[in-house]
């Protein structure tokens, strides 16, 4: 960790992730030396490349603006280099780097054939126009289009990249390369994109946590639940929830929650689905609108519940807030966001012995849909919503079996984090050491 730290001075967030592997990793090594002679954790935590741009791009008053853009392909392991694109003010290459490394280990738990990259831009599209959206992704895509392609690296969305943004980057492309290929996925059902993949993370990170639940003979029937976020993960977790006769209280964003005591019903759900997807307004305006509590600057977890699935961002629940989750009775924590989780927050989780579900297993739905737009792409076929759904399941319980087998305990505990680490670890490894020395 001392020669990583020093290798990538202050990007704190590479530090935690590849920390936290690290952990659950020291001992399966140590039984296993064929991995450490052949320094596979270490290749691991540097990336196969790097690319940072610049990103010019005129604003709607005629003034020219200036984004840093950036692709981590971190690892090719066992596939292209497969994740989302980030748009947000705070991205850094720190932060990009963190969840590059933990795409790795999350696609190589898929089952699918996909190695792991991350990208972004420091770019808000937070109060953007249409049009400046449209240039600056026009702009990203003529230099990102040089090093991306559908055998190669093919990127989604994450945080600030949805449907929308997916479109440009997409026409872009296909206009530079003149080819109809699936170099992205998360586009549109009409040209090439698959059913479920909106759904696919929120889903399936409900379905993680039920196949948790289930080793406690339990479910989500009647259960109380906490969301953070209010955006694409956020949306379809309280839908599925919903769904299997779970209540949701609280959604937030980046200015603060709400706490519906009520639940968030099928109607309320449609309503922040317009409000964030298409209005792009802030989650304050669901207070005013059905008269419940507005918390602002705060996050929801002092908030009483069974089970919380933050969805939002990284380090949002630290030890205090885990604390305060478990002293009011949550039996169960899954991670729809990626790292929510500070480690002393998890320690917390560990030392209490609750259901937690890490971010790399239990959000790896997401990217498995990802995986089947790009076997229907190849396949030039698209499956019904249905089919999508059952390979959605399969792969969650899949997942959860993996985790089973790594993490679990003498006692009989799971400790899924580490399940999630040697599981996703051991598969990228044996392919490193077949590969030779790259
Ligand atoms: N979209 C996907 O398929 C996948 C997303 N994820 C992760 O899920 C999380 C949410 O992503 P999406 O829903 O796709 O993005 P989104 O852009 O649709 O929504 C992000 C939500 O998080 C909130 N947020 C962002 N920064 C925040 C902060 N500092 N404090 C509080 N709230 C904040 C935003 O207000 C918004 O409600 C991220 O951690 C992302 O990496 C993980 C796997 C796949
Ligand atoms: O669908 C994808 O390729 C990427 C999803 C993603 O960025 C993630 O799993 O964090």
């Amino acid at each position: 960790m001392n020669n990583l730290i020093n290798r990538n001075p202050g990007e704190v967030e590479f530090h935690q992730a590849v920390h936290e592997v690290t952990e659950s990793l020291l001992d399966f090594i140590e039984d296993n030396p064929k991995y450490k002679n052949a320094k596979i954790l270490e290749r691991m935590s540097e990336a196969e490349r790097i690319i940072i741009f610049r990103v010019p791009w005129v604003d709607d008053k005629g003034n020219i603006q200036i984004n840093k853009g950036y692709r981590v392909e971190m690892n090719s392991a066992i596939g292209p280099y497969k994740g989302g694109l980030r748009f947000h003010p705070t991205v850094n290459l720190g932060i990009l780097k963190f969840l590059a490394f933990e795409q790795v280990f999350k696609n190589s738990l898929t089952t699918l054939p996909m190695g792991g990259g991350k990208g972004g831009s420091d770019f808000d599209p937070k109060q953007k126009t249409d049009g400046e959206v449209m240039r600056f992704c026009q702009s990203f895509m003529t230099e990102l289009s040089k090093h991306i392609g559908p055998n190669t690296d093919v990127p989604a969305g994450d945080i600030g990249v949805g449907g929308r943004e997916i479109g440009f980057l997409f026409g872009q492309y296909k206009r530079l390369r003149n080819e109809f290929t699936g170099v992205l996925t998360g586009k549109g059902r009409e040209w090439g994109g698959s059913l479920i993949r909106p759904e696919a993370t929120g889903y399936g990170n409900v379905y993680f946590a039920e196949e948790m639940l289930k080793t406690q003979n339990d479910n989500f029937k009647d259960k109380i639940v906490t969301v953070s976020g209010s955006g694409n993960v956020a949306q379809f977790t309280v839908e599925k929830i919903i769904e299997l006769g779970g209540k949701v209280v609280t959604l937030s964003d980046s200015s603060g929650f709400i706490y519906d005591p009520d639940g968030i019903d099928a109607k309320k759900l449609e309503y922040v689905m317009r409000l964030k997807n298409i209005k792009r307004g802030r989650i304050e305006e669901y207070a005013k609108k059905f008269g419940v509590e507005y918390h602002p600057n705060e996050r929801p977890w002092k908030i009483k519940c069974d089970v919380a699935l933050p969805s939002a961002t990284q380090n949002e629940i630290n030890k205090e807030e885990a604390e305060l989750l478990i002293k009011n009775g949550c039996i169960c924590i899954s991670e729809g966001a990626n790292m929510p989780s500070t480690p002393e927050a998890i320690e917390v989780y560990l030392k209490n012995k609750i259901l937690y579900g890490p971010g790399k297993a239990a959000n790896a739905g997401g990217v498995s849909v990802s995986g089947l737009e790009m076997s229907q792409n190849s396949l030039r076929l698209s499956w019904t919503r249905e089919e999508v759904d059952n390979h959605l399941k399969r792969i969650m319980q899949d997942i959860h079996t993996t985790c089973v087998k790594y993490g679990k305990t003498k006692d009989g505990f799971v400790n899924y984090m580490d399940g999630a680490n040697i599981g996703g670890f051991v598969k990228v490894a044996e392919a490193m050491l077949a590969q030779g020395l790259v």
